[in-house]
């Protein structure tokens, strides 16, 4: 891999910059160390934030063109480094190679996507109902944002958020997730290369993330935060956003309904299911979570289900053929392994895996549990593992209210040949996003979001960069 990309410094106003500690980054798969990464105070958070508002004076002023050229160079920087880029993702959170080089791809794909939306930033004339006076609609962009990403998808999570700001005009203050600093830091120094000016990106890693948080909400500097990761977490910042009436864009928890009704392709379903549910071993917030099954297919679906899922190879992501990695750290092992054995003890039954990897401990088996009903804890929380909860159903209507039936509202999938069915599910499913017969809907050109405790804002699409931006009227006689 290309020493030149691993990083363990911070980057603050274009400089690497040593902190007074440290803190270790760990490979998931066998908690090895790989890096020990400066562990940045409050104080240097604030001057990473005067440096963003230094920079903003001068950015905010580029022309958009100006602005797309040097986002398109950071982009060609990347997808020439995304074998490496994936390498070090891989190491450092865990996924297999070839996820995380689609993940490289991803994440280029929103960068690009910004380059083009730089140039769509226009304003209106509108015609006055007040005489000769002219209304004149203007844009700019909203100031510095702070930016907190998770540990899943550490470099397409501040792809998503880097490119709309940048492009739209903003400067950037990021916090990555403590586990997954090391891609931040890449993409940093990506944009270093690129020439994209000294305290536009600036990367603060830090083990002292609610501090940090602190540090970015209770700053007049600025003007937004973006944030991806739990749901308590977002709550939490919404509230602390409040104190300098700060933009909020927060992509937040899931609880992904994945509906198979009776006249579903039990293939395509299948193979649906598996790409959203052990994409980063269940790790991502739009996977299936709760699978209600018809109770016409249950059986045969259950058939067809698990001939794939013992073929799925589990290992070390960098080896080749493997689908199922490490979980993130010991907590989130704890969590399913938890999961598992209430709703086991609640009478589901294990028709597959159901423990940890007996050759490595950090690996969940890939699980499916058969009737799990609806008061069992797998159905109400966020799983984030490779466990497929098996729900039995018969009646249309109960089943949009059982799968509305949570605090979420981020993604959801069904099954279903019926054109009135697939209307109505549009219609009532009360999510961001719905996919039809299709189990992947992740991708730069479409809205990506949730509704109720699952956040505000979209990321992606010709939405995204709508949320990096103030609209100014000017009424001039
Ligand atoms: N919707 C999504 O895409 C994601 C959802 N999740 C959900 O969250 C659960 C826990 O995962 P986890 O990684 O702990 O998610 P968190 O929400 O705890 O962490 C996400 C990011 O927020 C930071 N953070 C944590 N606490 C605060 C705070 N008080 N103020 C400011 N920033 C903070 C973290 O920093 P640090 O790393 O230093 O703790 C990290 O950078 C998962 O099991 C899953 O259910 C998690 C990740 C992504
Ligand atoms: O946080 C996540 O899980 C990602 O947003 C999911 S996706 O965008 O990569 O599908």
């Amino acid at each position: 891999m290309n020493k030149e990309l691993l990083k363990e410094r911070a980057y603050i106003d274009g400089q690497w910059v040593s902190a007074d500690k440290t803190f270790d980054v760990d490979n998931p798969f066998d908690n090895g160390i790989i890096a020990s990464v400066a562990d940045c105070s409050v104080e240097q958070v604030e001057q990473a934030i005067d440096s963003a508002n230094t920079a903003f004076k001068s950015w905010s002023k580029t022309t958009a063109k100006e602005r797309s050229n040097l986002l398109h160079k950071w982009y060609s920087l990347i997808t020439d480094n995304a074998d490496d880029l994936a390498e070090l993702l891989t190491i450092e959170q865990g996924k297999p190679l070839e996820e995380a080089k689609g993940e490289i791809l991803y994440g280029a794909s929103y960068i690009k996507w910004f380059t083009e939306e730089a140039l769509r930033v226009n304003g209106d004339l509108i015609p006055s109902p007040d005489g000769d006076k002219q209304i004149e609609i203007h844009k700019f962009p909203v100031g510095v944002v702070g930016i907190i990403t998770p540990w899943n998808f550490p470099q397409a999570m501040i792809a998503r958020k880097v490119s709309p700001a940048l492009a739209a005009g903003c400067t950037v203050v990021i916090k990555p997730a403590s586990e997954t600093p090391l891609s931040a830091l890449a993409m940093a120094a990506l944009a270093d290369q690129a020439g994209i000016p000294k305290g536009v990106v600036n990367v603060v890693p830090s083990t002292s993330s609610s501090e940090v948080g602190q540090a970015l909400t209770s700053s007049p500097l600025v003007r937004k935060i973006s944030f991806t990761g739990s749901t308590p977490v977002g709550k939490k910042l919404i509230a602390q956003s409040a104190e300098n009436v700060q933009k909020v864009t927060m992509e937040l928890g899931g609880n992904a309904p994945f509906i198979v009704f009776d006249d579903a392709d039990i293939n395509a379903a299948v193979d649906g299911l598996m790409a959203s549910k052990f994409r980063n071993s269940g790790q991502t917030c739009v996977c299936a979570n709760r699978v209600f099954v018809h109770e016409n297919l249950y059986q045969e679906f259950i058939k067809h289900l698990g001939n794939q899922v013992n073929d799925l190879k589990l290992g070390n992501g960098l080896s080749k053929g493997v689908k199922i990695t490490a979980l993130i750290n010991q907590k989130g092992i704890e969590k399913v392994l938890r999961l598992i054995k209430q709703a086991t003890d609640s009478g589901a039954e294990i028709l597959a895996g159901g423990s940890q990897s007996k050759e490595f401990k950090n690996i969940i088996q890939p699980t499916i549990l058969s009737n799990v009903t609806q008061d069992m804890d797998i159905v109400s929380e966020e799983i984030f593992g490779p466990v497929i909860a098996l729900i039995p159903f018969s009646d249309d209507d109960e089943i949009i209210e059982a799968a509305n039936n949570t605090s979420a509202g981020l993604a959801s999938y069904a099954y279903t040949q019926d054109r009135k069915r697939i209307k109505r599910l549009v219609r009532d499913l009360e999510y961001g996003m719905v996919g039809i017969n299709t189990g992947m809907l992740s991708n730069e050109m479409a809205p990506f979001g949730g509704v109720k405790e699952s956040g505000m804002g979209r990321e992606g699409s010709k939405y995204g960069i709508s949320d990096y931006l103030d609209i100014k009227y000017a009424c001039i006689d």
